[in-house]
């Protein structure tokens, strides 16, 4: 069992030794960490003992939700059996067999290869590595530019960040490398003017066509992008934007990759967000809801035109020691059988999620300085707005989500603030009940919100 400590030692060791991601240590430190210690379906609790409903699934990504028993029975028996061997030098071992038979299962006919990984950021990185291989041996090495939008996240490895259209990491680490480029991003509520959605959806999709013909088709390896755009805030395309971009894409010969890292595994009602927008990837990655972040695992779903391609190549070099590793592949299959056997995907799509998104909107709208109520299946969001009429944003981006966010936390509710938008992607297994007390808590944060706005002048 866990060594016991104060919450007060937990923060005085890790403020000494541990570095957090995207974290500024120093401000961290100032007001110390909230130490996490158990989880239980849609709640977390903390080491005072608050209990804390978790609206973001952890980072996007605890399915199941927390609290599965069996699968911690699972990993045991795993470990206990083979706790590591590798797939490289001709070796394989039933764990990642059986996985990846079970996900031919759930992915849309065509994907009958997965190449495994230990994240969603390396994933990324493989399926760059991937597309630049493929028309290598299709004797066009010169196709070798990926094509990202900007506020689109695909990772934080050099390769990932890259592709991303975060400017704010391109800053440190001098990125992005060479051979990528990035396009605007489909936010109609930003870019749209006084177009439709529908009119929007079709003018985003050629800012790709303009982007291959400056480039040159001829250079120009793929078009990467998430369905829903997760930690870039929500950003649903209009329904005309995906089946535009694979028609261009197959236009000029360019691969398309869908990065279902979040979207993946139910999170939309469909197993994967492309399926949801009707439109065909050559190659998708996930990670995340593969195991519902029990442990680390991230797969690269080819298929069959890149697979064929890659597997007449010959030695495809590259590689983890960790990829497809026992323990994780063991737990991803008994996540994967549960989102599948216990209906948990399906009742995002015939249930939970129409309820959500029902009851997201009738919740939110009615606020002053909130637009743009969106959502899907189980991934809603909103933008705090300074004028609703005229679709003002805030000048300060980040200032009032960063004071909204701070809000629900100080009343024991996680929701993220990416910007000005307040998103939400809790555990799929949220029932009804659950998503009532979720959305009244949070009414009763957004009438403290917008007294703050006024008072801080905000307004
Ligand atoms: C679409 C997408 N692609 C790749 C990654 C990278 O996955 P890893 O982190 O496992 O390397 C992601 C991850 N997305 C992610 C990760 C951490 C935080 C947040 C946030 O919104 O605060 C979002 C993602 O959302």
């Amino acid at each position: 069992m866990q060594k016991q400590r104060t919450t007060s030692q937990w923060r005085e060791l890790d403020a000494a030794h541990h570095l957090h991601p995207f974290t500024d240590t120093a401000s961290l430190n100032e007001a110390g960490a909230r130490v996490m210690t158990r989880g239980e379906g849609v709640y977390l609790w903390d080491s005072e003992g608050r209990k804390i409903m978790d609206g973001m699934a952890g980072l996007w990504c605890v399915n199941v939700g927390y609290g599965r028993k069996d699968f911690a029975e699972v990993a045991r028996r795993q470990m206990e059996e083979l706790p590591f061997y590798n797939t490289f030098f001709k070796t394989t071992h039933p764990a990642v067999v059986e996985l990846s038979a079970l996900l031919t299962e759930v992915t849309p006919a065509g994907f009958d290869h997965v190449f495994y990984t230990n994240s969603g950021s390396e994933s990324v990185d493989t399926m760059i590595r991937m597309v630049r291989r493929y028309w290598d041996v299709q004797g066009k090495p010169q196709k070798k530019t990926l094509i990202g939008r900007w506020n689109g996240y695909h990772g934080s490895t050099i390769g990932g960040a890259s592709l991303g259209g975060m400017k704010y990491m391109h800053e440190q680490g001098d990125l992005p490398i060479p051979g990528m480029a990035h396009i605007e991003q489909p936010w109609w509520y930003k870019h749209g003017k006084d177009m439709t959605p529908e009119e929007f959806g079709l003018v985003a999709a050629r800012w790709l066509e303009e982007k291959i013909l400056e480039i040159g088709a001829d250079k120009v390896a793929a078009f990467v992008g998430e369905p829903i755009q997760g930690a870039g805030g929500v950003i649903i395309p209009p329904a005309s934007y995906w089946p535009e971009i694979e028609r261009i894409c197959r236009k000029y010969d360019v691969l398309l990759v869908a990065d279902e890292v979040i979207c993946g595994f139910g999170r939309t009602g469909e197993w994967f967000g492309h399926q949801l927008f009707g439109f065909q990837p050559d190659i998708f990655t996930t990670a995340k809801g593969l195991s519902s972040g029990y442990l680390p695992i991230g797969a690269v779903f080819v298929g069959k035109r890149v697979a064929e391609g890659l597997i007449a190549g010959g030695d495809f070099n590259h590689g983890f020691t960790y990829s497809g590793h026992p323990v994780c592949a063991a737990v991803a299959h008994a996540n994967v059988a549960a989102l599948r056997d216990e209906g948990i995907v399906q009742r995002v799509k015939d249930d939970i999620g129409p309820y959500m998104q029902q009851r997201w909107r009738e919740t939110f709208s009615r606020f002053e300085h909130v637009d743009d109520v969106r959502g899907v299946g189980m991934i809603q969001a909103f933008t705090l707005v300074k004028n609703k009429a005229t679709r003002e944003l805030f000048p300060d981006v980040g200032e009032a989500g960063t004071l909204c966010r701070d809000i629900f936390f100080r009343n024991d509710l996680i929701m993220r603030a990416c910007g000005d938008h307040i998103v939400s992607a809790p555990p799929l297994v949220m029932t009804r009940a659950e998503v009532d007390e979720m959305l009244a808590l949070a009414a009763r944060c957004m009438e403290e919100f917008e007294q703050t706005l006024k008072a801080r002048g905000l307004v």
